[in-house]
């Protein structure tokens, strides 16, 4: 029986890890507190006819290299391209959290949007319409409680359809400013020419516009570790790299 692989990302305090738990059976810190998830740890669970593999990642806001779990959480996602990334957001807390889930989607259209919370949106009055968020999204979009158990098979559902490749969709394309896409429009072919397809161009071409230096240094790593030297990455890469904000 073939494993698919689940990365579980979020904000912190967002239920990961009690999902984690809740499904693999493992006793992962969780309470009422964040930061509790400071390295990403791994579970088994089987639905149906298929078995997972589980990766509880640390909460982050952004994938943009601000701390450590921000680049591992960014660096697990792009480097270990899981089967599904599951974001899981907060019911009371949908604007904040929707950015981390943007981003995600902008790596990877293997995702699956968990709205955890429901419980604590439904006290207090919070209607989500999952399904215009869906459309919106372009992928899988399922509210559940973690805690209360509640629409938790509907959520591996759409997990199997996603990791199964049932349910596809490319990466999620925000359109920039000129002046930025401008950038991604001449950094994107030197990104692919130096890497190949193997990674997504575009959001990589957009985070060293932005001068991210944490993740050249992690492309090179990973790069020169699978034993695909980069010769002349910095030449291609470091030169025209400008910030744009
Ligand atoms: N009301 C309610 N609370 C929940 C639910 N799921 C999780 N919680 C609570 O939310 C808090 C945070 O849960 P964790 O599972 O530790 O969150 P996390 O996303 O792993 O947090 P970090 O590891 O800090 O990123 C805990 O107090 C949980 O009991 C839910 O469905 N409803
Ligand atoms: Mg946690």
């Amino acid at each position: 029986m073939s494993q698919y692989t689940v990365a579980f990302a979020g904000n912190p305090n967002t239920g990961k890890s009690t999902l984690f738990n809740l499904l693999t059976g493992m006793r992962q810190h969780t309470g009422n507190w964040a930061g509790k998830t400071v390295i990403s740890a791994e579970g088994e669970f089987t639905h149906k006819d298929h078995q997972y593999l589980a990766v509880d990642l640390p909460g982050t806001y952004s994938l943009y290299s601000n701390s450590a779990d921000e680049e591992a959480a960014r660096d697990y996602i792009i480097f270990e391209q899981p089967d599904v990334t599951l974001v899981v957001l907060d019911a009371t807390s949908l604007e904040r959290n929707l950015n981390l889930a943007l981003q995600v989607l902008e790596i990877t259209g293997r995702t699956v949007i968990c709205i955890n919370l429901i419980d604590e949106a439904r006290r207090l009055g919070i209607d989500i319409n999952l399904k215009k968020i869906s459309k919106r999204l372009g992928v899988p979009v399922v509210a559940i409680s973690a805690r209360n158990k509640i629409g938790i098979e509907a959520l591996l559902d759409q997990v199997e359809l996603v990791a199964t490749s049932v349910v596809t969709a490319p990466p999620l394309r925000i359109t920039y400013n000129d002046e930025i896409e401008r950038g991604i429009a001449e950094l994107t072919p030197m990104v692919e020419q130096t890497i190949g397809s193997m990674y997504p161009a575009r959001w990589i071409a957009l985070r060293l516009l932005d001068g991210d230096d944490s993740l050249l240094t992690s492309l090179k790593a990973n790069m020169n570790s699978k034993g695909k030297a980069l010769p002349g990455t910095k030449e291609v890469l470091g030169h025209g790299v400008t910030a744009c904000h």
